[in-house]
């Protein structure tokens, strides 16, 4: 699919769509928990399907209600089918650790994106716990050892990504000792991990550790079942924050100011830059504004990159984006995907393997490669509101987070044609 967009946005409001990281997380703890739980708000996009029909495969029973799930957890097993993952690496990180734990065989499959991402760790991880596992460019196979692992000590690297520690985190309460926890490398993408222990939190599981989490400490212990409602998500907020800063006054309502989400960074960002935002009870306004160059550290808000780097485009000056390493590891290469689209765009970018700088100016309307990532489609599709006849190819790929995307920028004024 392709979408066009031509030049100007009136503004407007959009309500967040609710967080897929929380939502993944809720799922799974609630499919974990024994009894009845609840979901509220939960977002339905491609992560989040599969996260919820693998959980169904492994026993969850949801039912789906008007604004809320309903699940009846607890007792889950293998399930003889092959359990698809899709595109979604939380999904994954997070259904690898459990399906150790779980009784049987287990096959994890995913999409050919997702198999281009790191998968390394997962062998150093069953190797420590004892865990037969064969894990292949197409499948993951894992023999689950019902709780009993051999060793509850594990090491792992904390600058992959922090999927892979929530992982272990969520599998953790159902080990027959526990699990210690410690890290290789210092733990990135902190929030996340807050994210995790906070969710885990409301389930009654609690996790040992320390402010700076260098290490976690989880007891056996049971999860017991709870109402979750997900908050808004700020990385998809992101796009709609950034169009107000750059065409026309956007409100965005349902985000929490206050949450544990990584993205809520842009708001920092957005200051930083000398944008005109409005923060209120229900939501928040950003004006247009003349935009200052912005010096950041991205490391703890990797997926605000595309969204930054476009709005560094059309900055007064030269922009410097930092801590961009794991960036290069998601859906696409995203250092690379955002200079190469910039760059024809006319914007003078210069990469580096974890840093990207983006001199400011007058970008022209051209025919931007999504590569598949719905966050290049959807901050290039905010940027395309000041250049206009901008083409973004593969624009389906927001379906994986945001399936609403093109609706909400309609709402928020801007002007866009779908087309095959
Ligand atoms: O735990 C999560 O839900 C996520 C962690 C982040 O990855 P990193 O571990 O690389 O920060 C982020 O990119 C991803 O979109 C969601
Ligand atoms: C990288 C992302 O998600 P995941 O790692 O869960 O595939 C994302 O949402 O940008």
């Amino acid at each position: 699919m392709r979408a066009t967009v031509t030049k100007g946005s009136s503004g407007g409001t959009v309500a967040a769509p609710p967080s897929k990281s929380f939502t993944i997380r809720a799922l799974f703890a609630a499919a974990l928990a024994e009894g009845q739980s609840r979901v509220v708000n939960p977002l339905i996009s491609g992560d989040t399907e599969a996260a919820a029909e693998i959980l169904t495969q492994l026993g969850a029973r949801i039912e789906r209600h008007s604004g809320y799930w309903q699940i009846s957890g607890g007792n889950l097993k293998p399930s003889g089918e092959a359990l698809n993952c899709r595109q979604s690496a939380a999904t994954l990180r997070f259904l690898a650790p459990l399906c150790a734990l779980l009784e049987g065989t287990s096959y994890l499959t995913f999409d050919p994106g997702l198999a281009r991402r790191p998968m390394t760790p997962f062998t150093d991880i069953f190797r420590q716990l004892g865990v037969c596992a064969d894990l292949t460019n197409s499948y993951v196979k894992i023999i689950g050892s019902g709780g009993r692992f051999s060793s509850n000590n594990i090491s792992l690297p904390g600058n992959i990504s922090s999927q892979f520690v929530s992982g272990l985190l969520l599998a953790a309460p159902l080990a027959r000792d526990g699990l210690v926890i410690s890290l290789s490398t210092p733990a990135e993408s902190k929030d996340y991990l807050r994210m995790t222990i906070s969710c885990l939190r409301h389930f009654s599981v609690t996790v040992e550790t320390d402010n700076e989490l260098t290490g976690f400490r989880i007891k056996s212990q049971a999860y017991t079942p709870a109402d979750y409602a997900v908050e808004g998500d700020w990385s998809s907020a992101s796009y709609f924050l950034g169009l107000g800063a750059i065409a026309g006054a956007t409100t965005v309502a349902g985000l929490n100011t206050g949450s544990f989400q990584a993205d809520r960074f842009m708001l920092n960002c957005l200051r930083q830059m000398d944008a005109k935002v409005l923060t209120e009870k229900n939501g928040v306004s950003v004006f247009p504004s003349r935009l200052k160059p912005i010096d950041v550290d991205l490391n703890e808000a990797i997926d605000l990159l595309p969204t930054v780097a476009c709005l560094a485009a059309v900055a007064g000056g030269q922009s410097n984006l930092t801590g961009l390493g794991r960036a290069r590891l998601k859906e696409s290469d995203r250092v690379k995907a955002v200079a190469d689209n910039l760059k024809i765009m006319g914007i003078d970018v210069v990469e580096g393997p974890g840093i990207l700088t983006v001199a400011g100016g007058s970008p022209r309307g051209t025919v931007i490669d999504s590569f598949g990532d719905h966050r290049i489609a959807m901050a290039f599709a905010m940027l395309a509101t000041v250049c206009g006849d901008t083409v973004i190819t593969g624009a389906e790929c927001v379906n994986k987070t945001y399936p609403g995307f093109w609706e909400d920028f309609k709402l928020a004024g801007g002007k866009v044609t779908l087309s095959e």
